[in-house]
């Protein structure tokens, strides 16, 4: 039996304000005052990059445009994502061509399926989309604890799970250094991170 050993690499409390508060000049520049909603990312959170349904990145920075104050669509980069929410909706995952909402259970976790893990499980479980939208009436507080392999650890399908019939090996193998290249790399501009470690598509 093989054993991982995770790190916790961040924690990002998240705090939205309702949309009828962020002002009819969407919260910007220009305002009297700035109502915008505050983000703080915790030390060693990654900035992480922001896709489509299909995976495809989304031009401009989280946080503008039709998602403003919420999160735009991405999948989380690390192994497991640990998420506190409070009891305000927001929080929705991309499941059969669909958003749905992930309805906030008082006194549970939800465990986000981060891209290592999906790599690992050779597509056994799947790192989901998600996304933030702004509660038309409340704010929404949100903690996530993001959970993930030393930075130069690398990883790969585990070999019990590939095998040359049905099985084959779906992702090449990958490390932190690999993640940062791709940050910097033409491909960054315009493929998810998960995107560009599949040897297979179906
Ligand atoms: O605030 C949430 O419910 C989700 C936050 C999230 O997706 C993240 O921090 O990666
Ligand atoms: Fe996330």
């Amino acid at each position: 039996m093989r054993e991982l050993q995770l790190q916790g690499v961040g924690v990002g409390v998240r705090a939205v304000e309702p949309a009828a508060v962020q002002g009819a000049d969407g919260g910007g520049a220009g305002g009297a005052r700035d109502r915008r909603p505050r983000r703080r990312r915790g030390a060693g959170g990654l900035r992480r990059r922001v896709a489509d349904a299909d995976g495809e990145l989304l031009p401009g920075v989280p946080g503008a445009g039709p998602h403003a104050g919420g999160m735009p669509p991405h999948s989380d980069y690390g192994f497991l994502t640990i998420l506190l929410q409070d009891k305000v909706n927001g929080l929705e995952v991309r499941h059969a061509d669909q958003w749905v909402l992930v309805d906030p259970l008082p006194g549970s976790l939800v465990v986000n399926v981060g891209d290592h893990f999906e790599m690992y499980s050779n597509g056994r479980y799947k790192s989901v989309l998600h996304r933030v939208r702004v509660n038309s009436a409340r704010s929404r507080i949100s903690v996530a604890s993001l959970h993930s392999l030393p930075p130069a650890r690398v990883i790969g399908p585990a070999p019990e799970l590939v095998d040359d019939e049905k099985n084959p090996r779906r992702y090449m193998d990958t490390d932190f250094a690999t993640f940062l290249d791709y940050l910097s790399s033409a491909e960054g501009q315009h493929k998810s991170f998960l995107q560009t470690r599949r040897l297979l598509t179906s």
